[in-house]
Protein backbone atom coordinates (compact mmCIF):
# COMPACT_ATOMS: atom_id res chain seq x y z
CA UNK A 1 0.00 0.00 0.00
CA UNK A 2 0.82 3.62 -0.72
CA UNK A 3 1.42 5.34 2.51
CA UNK A 4 1.50 8.67 3.67
CA UNK A 5 3.39 9.90 6.65
CA UNK A 6 4.54 13.20 8.21
CA UNK A 7 8.23 13.00 9.55
CA UNK A 8 8.54 15.24 12.70
CA UNK A 9 10.99 15.56 15.69
CA UNK A 10 10.76 16.44 19.28
CA UNK A 11 14.40 18.04 20.09
CA UNK A 12 15.76 15.80 17.76
CA UNK A 13 14.22 12.21 18.93
CA UNK A 14 12.01 11.99 15.85
CA UNK A 15 9.37 10.24 14.41
CA UNK A 16 7.42 9.06 11.65
CA UNK A 17 3.47 9.93 12.19
CA UNK A 18 1.38 8.12 10.78
CA UNK A 19 -2.76 9.06 10.32
CA UNK A 20 -4.67 6.44 10.73
CA UNK A 21 -7.89 7.55 11.07
CA UNK A 22 -7.61 9.71 6.92
CA UNK A 23 -6.11 6.91 5.95
CA UNK A 24 -7.57 2.79 6.45
CA UNK A 25 -4.11 0.63 8.22
CA UNK A 26 -4.51 -3.18 7.81
CA UNK A 27 -6.13 -4.11 11.02
CA UNK A 28 -4.00 -7.22 11.65
CA UNK A 29 -2.59 -5.62 15.15
CA UNK A 30 0.26 -4.14 14.01
CA UNK A 31 -0.82 -2.01 11.07
CA UNK A 32 2.58 -3.69 9.35
CA UNK A 33 4.80 -6.25 9.88
CA UNK A 34 7.65 -6.36 12.65
CA UNK A 35 10.14 -6.51 9.83
CA UNK A 36 8.35 -3.78 7.44
CA UNK A 37 8.74 -1.51 10.80
CA UNK A 38 12.33 -1.76 11.19
CA UNK A 39 13.01 -1.67 7.62
CA UNK A 40 10.95 1.78 8.03
CA UNK A 41 12.91 2.69 11.07
CA UNK A 42 16.36 2.40 8.99
CA UNK A 43 17.84 5.52 8.23
CA UNK A 44 19.80 4.02 5.42
CA UNK A 45 16.30 1.63 3.83
CA UNK A 46 13.78 3.51 4.80
CA UNK A 47 12.20 6.87 6.37
CA UNK A 48 14.50 6.83 9.50
CA UNK A 49 13.22 7.35 12.67
CA UNK A 50 13.44 6.40 16.66
CA UNK A 51 9.42 5.93 17.25
CA UNK A 52 6.74 5.50 14.57
CA UNK A 53 3.67 6.96 16.02
CA UNK A 54 0.09 5.86 14.56
CA UNK A 55 -3.22 8.14 15.36
CA UNK A 56 -6.27 6.09 15.93
CA UNK A 57 -9.64 6.67 16.92
CA UNK A 58 -10.17 6.04 20.64
CA UNK A 59 -11.53 3.38 21.91
CA UNK A 60 -14.54 4.87 23.92
CA UNK A 61 -14.12 7.08 27.13
CA UNK A 62 -13.26 10.60 26.81
CA UNK A 63 -10.12 10.59 25.04
CA UNK A 64 -9.86 12.28 21.51
CA UNK A 65 -7.82 9.80 20.20
CA UNK A 66 -6.06 6.49 20.74
CA UNK A 67 -2.06 6.99 20.27
CA UNK A 68 0.55 3.72 19.05
CA UNK A 69 4.14 3.67 19.75
CA UNK A 70 6.71 1.75 18.03
CA UNK A 71 10.17 1.81 18.67
CA UNK A 72 13.16 1.17 15.79
CA UNK A 73 13.09 -2.02 16.47
CA UNK A 74 9.83 -3.24 16.13
CA UNK A 75 8.55 -3.24 19.66
CA UNK A 76 5.50 -1.44 20.97
CA UNK A 77 5.53 0.23 23.60
CA UNK A 78 3.15 2.91 25.80
CA UNK A 79 4.28 5.83 26.38
CA UNK A 80 6.91 8.53 24.45
CA UNK A 81 7.15 12.14 25.64
CA UNK A 82 8.41 14.05 22.90
CA UNK A 83 6.20 11.92 20.69
CA UNK A 84 3.09 12.86 22.60
CA UNK A 85 3.90 16.67 22.15
CA UNK A 86 4.76 16.16 18.15
CA UNK A 87 1.42 13.99 17.73
CA UNK A 88 -0.54 17.21 19.27
CA UNK A 89 0.48 19.53 16.72
CA UNK A 90 -0.33 16.87 13.88
CA UNK A 91 -3.68 16.40 14.94
CA UNK A 92 -4.16 19.99 15.18
CA UNK A 93 -2.32 21.04 11.72
CA UNK A 94 -3.93 17.75 10.03
CA UNK A 95 -7.23 19.30 11.13
CA UNK A 96 -8.13 16.20 13.05
CA UNK A 97 -9.32 18.40 15.97
CA UNK A 98 -9.64 22.15 16.56
CA UNK A 99 -8.68 21.58 20.26
CA UNK A 100 -5.45 23.18 21.70
CA UNK A 101 -6.00 20.78 24.42
CA UNK A 102 -6.91 16.82 23.36
CA UNK A 103 -6.84 13.79 25.75
CA UNK A 104 -5.04 10.70 24.14
CA UNK A 105 -4.86 6.97 25.74
CA UNK A 106 -2.22 5.24 25.06
CA UNK A 107 -2.18 0.96 26.86
CA UNK A 108 -0.84 2.51 29.82
CA UNK A 109 -3.40 5.57 30.26
CA UNK A 110 -4.28 8.54 29.21
CA UNK A 111 -2.22 11.39 29.20
CA UNK A 112 -3.37 15.13 27.99
CA UNK A 113 -1.81 17.33 25.41
CA UNK A 114 -1.86 21.32 25.37
CA UNK A 115 -1.34 23.50 22.56
CA UNK A 116 0.48 27.04 24.01
CA UNK A 117 0.64 29.93 22.14
CA UNK A 118 4.27 29.97 21.85
CA UNK A 119 4.62 27.40 20.25
CA UNK A 120 5.76 24.65 22.56
CA UNK A 121 3.50 21.89 23.86
CA UNK A 122 3.04 20.82 27.35
CA UNK A 123 1.94 17.56 28.16
CA UNK A 124 0.46 15.91 31.47
CA UNK A 125 2.50 12.84 31.37
CA UNK A 126 0.91 11.14 34.62
CA UNK A 127 1.97 10.81 38.33
CA UNK A 128 5.31 8.32 38.67
CA UNK A 129 4.69 4.60 39.23
CA UNK A 130 7.62 3.51 41.92
CA UNK A 131 6.48 0.13 43.12
CA UNK A 132 8.60 -2.63 41.36
CA UNK A 133 5.32 -4.25 39.61
CA UNK A 134 4.34 -1.01 37.82
CA UNK A 135 7.51 -0.08 36.23
CA UNK A 136 8.05 -3.48 35.77
CA UNK A 137 11.39 -4.53 37.70
CA UNK A 138 11.97 -7.65 39.35
CA UNK A 139 12.92 -6.42 42.77
CA UNK A 140 11.14 -7.26 46.00
CA UNK A 141 10.64 -3.74 46.98
CA UNK A 142 9.94 0.01 46.28
CA UNK A 143 13.72 1.69 47.18
CA UNK A 144 15.43 4.79 46.35
CA UNK A 145 18.11 3.18 44.26
CA UNK A 146 18.88 -0.40 43.19
CA UNK A 147 22.25 -2.17 42.56
CA UNK A 148 22.08 -3.69 39.32
CA UNK A 149 25.39 -6.35 38.51
CA UNK A 150 26.40 -7.29 35.20
CA UNK A 151 29.54 -9.51 35.50
CA UNK A 152 32.31 -7.33 37.20
CA UNK A 153 30.05 -4.48 37.06
CA UNK A 154 27.66 -3.11 39.50
CA UNK A 155 25.46 -0.16 38.78
CA UNK A 156 23.52 2.35 41.72
CA UNK A 157 20.13 3.06 39.64
CA UNK A 158 16.99 4.98 40.46
CA UNK A 159 13.83 3.31 38.50
CA UNK A 160 10.47 4.15 37.78
CA UNK A 161 7.46 3.79 35.26
CA UNK A 162 5.79 6.22 33.04
CA UNK A 163 3.54 3.83 31.15
CA UNK A 164 7.48 2.59 30.27
CA UNK A 165 9.92 1.77 31.98
CA UNK A 166 13.03 4.16 32.96
CA UNK A 167 16.47 3.75 35.36
CA UNK A 168 18.43 6.83 35.95
CA UNK A 169 22.28 6.62 37.00
CA UNK A 170 23.81 9.68 38.26
CA UNK A 171 27.37 10.66 36.37
CA UNK A 172 30.04 13.57 37.00
CA UNK A 173 29.87 14.52 33.22
CA UNK A 174 26.94 13.43 30.85
CA UNK A 175 30.10 14.04 27.94
CA UNK A 176 31.87 10.78 29.74
CA UNK A 177 29.07 8.94 30.64
CA UNK A 178 29.42 5.60 29.87
CA UNK A 179 26.24 5.35 27.38
CA UNK A 180 27.56 3.48 24.62
CA UNK A 181 28.57 0.48 27.02
CA UNK A 182 26.19 0.55 30.20
CA UNK A 183 23.23 1.38 27.83
CA UNK A 184 22.88 -1.64 26.35
CA UNK A 185 23.95 -3.50 28.81
CA UNK A 186 21.52 -1.99 31.41
CA UNK A 187 18.96 -1.84 28.82
CA UNK A 188 18.55 -5.92 28.62
CA UNK A 189 19.26 -6.28 32.14
CA UNK A 190 17.41 -9.51 33.67
CA UNK A 191 16.18 -7.32 36.25
CA UNK A 192 14.09 -5.48 33.40
CA UNK A 193 11.34 -8.42 32.33
CA UNK A 194 10.63 -5.28 29.90
CA UNK A 195 13.78 -4.14 29.42
CA UNK A 196 14.26 -0.54 30.10
CA UNK A 197 15.07 2.89 29.12
CA UNK A 198 18.29 4.03 30.66
CA UNK A 199 19.35 7.62 31.49
CA UNK A 200 22.28 9.42 32.30
CA UNK A 201 22.11 12.27 34.66
CA UNK A 202 24.40 14.81 35.65
CA UNK A 203 22.85 17.37 38.31
CA UNK A 204 24.12 21.01 37.19
CA UNK A 205 21.85 22.41 40.20
CA UNK A 206 18.78 22.36 42.09
CA UNK A 207 16.76 22.98 38.64
CA UNK A 208 19.21 22.25 36.05
CA UNK A 209 20.30 18.79 34.74
CA UNK A 210 21.93 17.46 31.98
CA UNK A 211 20.60 14.13 30.22
CA UNK A 212 21.55 11.70 28.09
CA UNK A 213 19.02 8.42 27.28
CA UNK A 214 20.19 5.32 25.67
CA UNK A 215 16.62 4.08 24.70
CA UNK A 216 15.42 0.83 24.71
CA UNK A 217 14.60 -0.79 21.30
CA UNK A 218 16.02 3.20 20.06
CA UNK A 219 19.35 3.75 20.85
CA UNK A 220 20.83 6.77 22.46
CA UNK A 221 18.63 9.65 21.18
CA UNK A 222 19.01 13.30 20.65
CA UNK A 223 16.09 13.50 23.08
CA UNK A 224 13.96 11.44 25.60
CA UNK A 225 10.63 13.50 26.83
CA UNK A 226 9.91 10.35 29.40
CA UNK A 227 13.85 9.99 30.07
CA UNK A 228 13.93 13.46 31.36
CA UNK A 229 10.71 12.98 33.27
CA UNK A 230 11.98 9.70 35.06
CA UNK A 231 15.32 11.45 35.77
CA UNK A 232 14.00 14.89 37.73
CA UNK A 233 11.39 12.79 39.95
CA UNK A 234 14.34 10.36 40.63
CA UNK A 235 16.18 13.30 41.77
CA UNK A 236 13.65 14.74 43.43
CA UNK A 237 13.46 11.63 45.56
CA UNK A 238 16.87 11.92 46.28
CA UNK A 239 16.50 15.29 47.39
CA UNK A 240 18.76 17.24 44.76
CA UNK A 241 16.06 18.54 42.25
CA UNK A 242 13.68 21.06 43.05
CA UNK A 243 9.78 20.83 41.84
CA UNK A 244 10.65 23.27 38.10
CA UNK A 245 13.90 21.56 36.57
CA UNK A 246 15.39 22.57 33.30
CA UNK A 247 16.33 19.39 31.63
CA UNK A 248 19.13 19.52 28.86
CA UNK A 249 19.70 16.67 26.65
CA UNK A 250 21.84 16.83 23.49
CA UNK A 251 18.94 17.76 21.39
CA UNK A 252 17.74 20.51 23.54
CA UNK A 253 16.02 21.11 26.59
CA UNK A 254 12.23 20.68 28.57
CA UNK A 255 10.98 21.79 31.20
CA UNK A 256 9.99 19.51 33.85
CA UNK A 257 7.48 20.20 36.54
CA UNK A 258 6.36 18.15 39.77
CA UNK A 259 4.87 18.52 43.16
CA UNK A 260 5.02 15.80 44.16
CA UNK A 261 1.18 14.84 43.55
CA UNK A 262 -0.58 14.81 40.48
CA UNK A 263 1.08 14.41 36.68
CA UNK A 264 4.49 15.08 35.69
CA UNK A 265 4.24 18.09 33.75
CA UNK A 266 6.70 18.12 30.85
CA UNK A 267 7.09 21.26 28.04
CA UNK A 268 9.19 22.10 25.08
CA UNK A 269 8.75 22.07 21.36
CA UNK A 270 7.22 20.06 18.25
CA UNK A 271 8.52 20.55 15.04
CA UNK A 272 7.34 19.10 11.40
CA UNK A 273 10.54 18.43 8.75
CA UNK A 274 8.54 17.01 5.79
CA UNK A 275 5.22 15.37 4.55
CA UNK A 276 5.98 11.64 2.51
CA UNK A 277 4.75 9.31 1.01
CA UNK A 278 6.38 6.01 0.97
CA UNK A 279 5.19 2.12 -0.42
CA UNK A 280 4.53 -0.47 2.69
CA UNK A 281 4.29 -4.08 2.52
CA UNK A 282 1.11 -4.74 4.70
CA UNK A 283 1.63 -8.78 4.40
N1 LIG B 1 11.51 8.96 22.97
C1 LIG B 1 10.40 8.71 23.88
C2 LIG B 1 10.63 7.51 24.72
C3 LIG B 1 10.37 6.31 23.95
C4 LIG B 1 10.46 5.20 24.89
C5 LIG B 1 10.74 3.93 24.18
N2 LIG B 1 12.14 3.86 23.76
C6 LIG B 1 10.45 2.78 25.11
O1 LIG B 1 10.83 1.67 24.74
O2 LIG B 1 9.84 3.02 26.17
C7 LIG B 1 10.12 9.89 24.78
O3 LIG B 1 10.42 11.01 24.37
O4 LIG B 1 9.57 9.67 25.88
Amino acid sequence: MNLRFTKMHGLGNDFMVIDGISQSLPENGLPFPEDEIRRLGSRHFGVGFDQMLIVQPAQGGEADFRYRILNADGSEVSQCGNGARCFARFVREQGLTDKNEVVVETAAGQMTLSLTEDDQVTVNMGAPRWAPQDIPMAATEEADSYFLVSGTQAWEVGAVGLGNPHCTLLVENVDTAPVETAGPLLESHEQFPERVNVGFMQVVSRTEVRLRVYERGAGETLACGSGACAAVVIGQRRGLLDQQVTVHLPGGSLQIEYAGTGGIRMTGPASRVYDGTIEVDTD
